[in-house]
């Protein structure tokens, strides 16, 4: 039996077709068509602060939204970087000054409190939460749970896979693989260079990164499973730049477990966030490079290189101390919702992989684009 048929029969799959959780652009009402349609929907809720009674009661109303048969049928994204330990006053007087040349603006005289709060809590900051855990071990049982920028204690792990719930980490190296495969997770998303949103690679060493494409790591990964008897314990899934049946076909035939893909359901009409930005870049084939970022958000994310991020590669110093991720990105965030900012400037943070060239237009529906992936199988 093909990995990709056990993989199916575990999860209650028709295709193994991964929905990437895309936090604050995917919603729950793409990852209901997904599951509906036989793949598997993906919600991320690491925006969700668990530290907070609020965090729990929010996640119950997001599973009341998600309108499938078998709510347990899900992946669970959470963010698990390292705990934000707060923000200095060097860090805000540079984000402020950084933003302000990039805008020509002042955007000096906005409230320091609302802007520098963590808007990202990791996982590891409430992993001890019981209610939580006991909701989703006990009630909500997801078939998934997956972790980005790192991984939970073995304790955690455990706990969930008790419960009968696959746990599963991104890896974007063969150390990072190597690590995952020690750890005893049950699936490794294999996230190239091409993918777009954020990077979720857990070693942060400078210099570290390999940049390693899809293909490169998913058979590196593979090998290594092999090399050490994990081929039949662990789930691979290639995550970066599949955009279409034959690409899927590909990984499945060469043993991948699944694939999970982001960008080609930007379109989706589910979709919150740049849908119509991209439809524009398509209509009008100007096909603009993407680049990997960390200067919004803290993290690398790879993103269209518009004026804006071009602006903030420019007048960012690398000495310039910023704050870190999750007060970074929040402040970035706050300051787009701002209404009263006045500045020509499109400040989107338009983020999606290499091959959204390839996007399909025709397809305007979610079924029509899930189907247009499986049509090969
Ligand atoms: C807009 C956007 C947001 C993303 N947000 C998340 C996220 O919240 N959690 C996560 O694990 N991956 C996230 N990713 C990465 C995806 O899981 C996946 O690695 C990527 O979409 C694969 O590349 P592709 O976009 O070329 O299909 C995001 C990707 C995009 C495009």
């Amino acid at each position: 039996m093909s990995k990709s048929v056990g993989f199916c029969k575990r999860l209650g799959l028709k295709y193994p077709i991964i929905q990437a959780p895309m936090a604050g652009t995917s919603t729950v009402e793409l990852a209901t068509e997904i599951t509906n349609n036989g793949g598997l929907g993906s919600l991320p809720i690491s925006t969700i602060n668990f530290t907070q009674s609020q965090g729990l009661i929010q996640l119950k109303s997001l599973i009341e939204k998600y309108n499938v048969l078998n709510k347990s049928i899900t992946n669970l994204n959470f963010f698990c970087h390292e705990i934000v330990e707060g923000v200095t006053p060097t860090q805000i007087k540079n984000w402020f000054e950084l933003y302000s040349k990039v805008l020509n603006v002042n955007v000096g005289d906005v409230s320091e409190d609302e802007y520098f709060k963590n808007g990202n809590i990791s996982f590891k900051e409430y992993e001890h939460n019981e209610e939580l855990i006991d909701y989703l071990t006990k009630e909500l049982k997801p078939a998934v749970i997956s972790f980005h920028f790192g991984y939970p204690s073995k304790e955690t792990i455990l706990k969930f896979q008790a419960a009968g719930i696959q746990i599963w980490v991104t890896s974007t190296s063969l150390q990072e693989t190597e690590i995952l495969g020690k750890l005893g997770v049950d699936g490794i998303v294999c996230q190239g260079f091409e993918a777009g949103g954020h990077r979720g690679n857990f070693i942060t060493s400078k210099d570290f990164d390999e940049n390693l494409s899809t293909l490169a790591l998913f058979l590196k990964s593979k090998q290594y499973l092999h090399q050490h008897d994990l081929h039949d314990k662990i789930d691979l899934i290639p995550t970066g730049g599949i955009m279409d049946s034959k690409t899927v076909k590909f990984y499945l035939d060469s043993d991948a477990s699944a694939v999970q893909v982001g960008t080609v359901f930007l379109t989706s009409p589910e979709i919150t966030n740049n849908k119509s930005y991209l439809k524009s870049l398509l209509q009008s084939h100007d096909y603009k490079p993407t680049i990997l970022i960390d200067i919004v958000s803290g993290k690398r994310a790879r993103a269209i290189q518009t004026d804006f991020i071009k602006g903030l590669i420019k007048y960012n110093h690398p000495s310039d101390d910023l704050p870190p991720y999750g007060i970074l990105y929040n402040a970035y965030r706050t300051l787009k919702s701002n209404k009263t900012l006045s500045t020509s400037l499109d400040i989107g943070f338009y983020l999606m992989g290499q091959n959204y060239f390839q996007t399909d237009l025709t397809l305007t529906s979610t079924k029509d684009i899930f189907q247009s992936l499986v049509k090969d199988l």
